[in-house]
């Protein structure tokens, strides 16, 4: 499986991104600066988690419109998958590829700590390793992280299968509505989540919970 991973100024998870993809896929991902036009022939694009931008204005406001950007948008509409973890999410949801916002914490705080998700949803390109209902740990670190969306396009998500993931036995640690964690775009090719699966990928570093997202993905791509 051929993978991409944009890198912006203040991206900070891009690394643990690399080591993921690279762990699980067996290639080294691609690297694209956030100032490039095209992107490289690739089966999954990952925008990564960080700061892009300082977070000023929006997290992720002033990365959605950066050159790449435009690209992203013109491959996915051509059914590349997308993944956008963190930043990643939030960035792919302030450039209209994904429904819904994320806000600031509902306890106006940085959050760093693990959670335990739902995969609601096995039946995406990026849960089918998943089984329908299974709970799983995964880390989360954001202070932007409280998804929102109005009563429309919640009823149109949830009564199309676009949550993948929620935040499980009152785990939800950013207030976000129907503790919704991950979300897909209409045709499912495009996921965001808010947690980082790729900082769960080995028993070194406390289990392995996040290796079957990707494991998903790889089963999709053969
Ligand atoms: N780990 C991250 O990607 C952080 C995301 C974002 N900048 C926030 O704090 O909300």
């Amino acid at each position: 499986m051929k993978t991409a991973v944009i890198v912006f100024p203040g991206s900070n998870r891009d690394r643990d991104m690399f080591h993921a993809l690279e762990l699980i896929t067996g290639t080294r991902p691609a690297s694209v600066w956030h100032t490039e036009t095209s992107l490289p022939d690739a089966d999954l694009v990952i925008v990564p988690g960080g700061f892009s931008y300082g977070d000023y204005l929006r997290s992720g406001a002033i990365a959605a419109r950066s050159p790449i950007l435009k690209e992203l948008v013109k491959k996915a509409d051509q059914g590349v998958k997308v993944l956008g973890v963190c930043n990643g999410f939030q960035i792919l949801t302030e450039a209209g590829l994904l429904p819904g916002a994320l806000m600031r914490n509902a306890g106006l705080k940085f959050v760093c700590r693990e959670i335990e998700l739902e995969t609601v949803n096995n039946a995406t390109s990026f849960s089918n390793a998943y089984q329908k209902g299974q709970v799983w740990r995964c880390p989360t670190a954001h202070h932007d992280g409280n998804y929102f969306a109005d009563a429309e396009t919640l009823k149109s998500i949830e009564d199309n299968g676009q949550v993948v993931f929620r935040y499980a036995n009152g785990t939800n640690p950013n207030g976000s509505i129907n503790n919704i964690a991950g979300v897909t775009n209409a045709k499912g090719n495009v996921l965001g989540m808010m947690p980082h699966p790729e900082n769960l990928i080995e028993d070194l570093n406390g289990g392995t919970d996040g290796r079957l997202l990707f494991e998903s993905l790889l089963a999709q791509a053969a």
